[in-house]
C-alpha cells in the first residue's frame, strides 16, 4: 500500500496504513474479485470459521516468534494478525473506528 512519497500533509506514508487497509479490504468485500485472498476470506465454505482459524494460526505464529526474540518475523507475524483482525471486523460489519474508539477510551 505503500506510495514511496511522503503525503502532503507532512507525515509519513505510514500515518493512515491501516485506514487504508480497512478500505482495501471493504473493497474487496463488495466486489468479490476471483483473485483476492480478502474475498476468499468472505467466500469461504467454513464461514467466519475460516479467519477465526487464520487468527488462531497467526496467533501461534506470533507467539513462536516471539519466544525466539525474532524481532523481523514477530513484525511479520503482528502484520498477519492485525489483517486478520481487519477482516474480522469487517466480516461483523465492525469498522476500524470501533477499534480505535474502544482503545482511545482506555486513555
Ligand atoms: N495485509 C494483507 C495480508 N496479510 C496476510 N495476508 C495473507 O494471509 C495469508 C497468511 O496465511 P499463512 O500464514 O498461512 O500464509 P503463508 O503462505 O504461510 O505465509 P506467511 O505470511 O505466514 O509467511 C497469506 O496468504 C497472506 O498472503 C494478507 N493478504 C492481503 N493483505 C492486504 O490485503 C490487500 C488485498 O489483498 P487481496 O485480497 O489478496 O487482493 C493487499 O494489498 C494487502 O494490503
Amino acid at each position: 500500500m505503500s506510495t514511496g512519497e511522503a503525503p502532503p500533509d507532512g507525515g509519513t506514508d505510514t500515518d493512515d496504513v491501516l485506514d487504508e487497509l480497512f478500505a482495501v479490504i471493504e473493497s474487496r468485500k463488495a466486489e468479490l474479485p476471483e483473485d483476492s485472498y480478502t474475498a476468499s476470506l468472505f467466500t469461504h465454505e467454513k464461514g467466519e470459521n475460516a479467519v477465526l482459524e487464520k487468527l488462531g494460526e497467526e496467533s501461534t505464529e506470533l507467539l513462536l516468534a516471539a519466544k525466539d526474540d525474532d524481532r523481523e518475523e514477530l513484525a511479520h507475524e503482528a502484520a498477519d494478525l492485525v489483517y486478520h483482525l481487519l477482516v474480522l471486523l469487517a466480516m461483523k460489519e465492525m469498522d476500524v473506528a470501533d477499534l480505535r474508539a474502544e482503545l482511545a477510551e482506555r486513555r
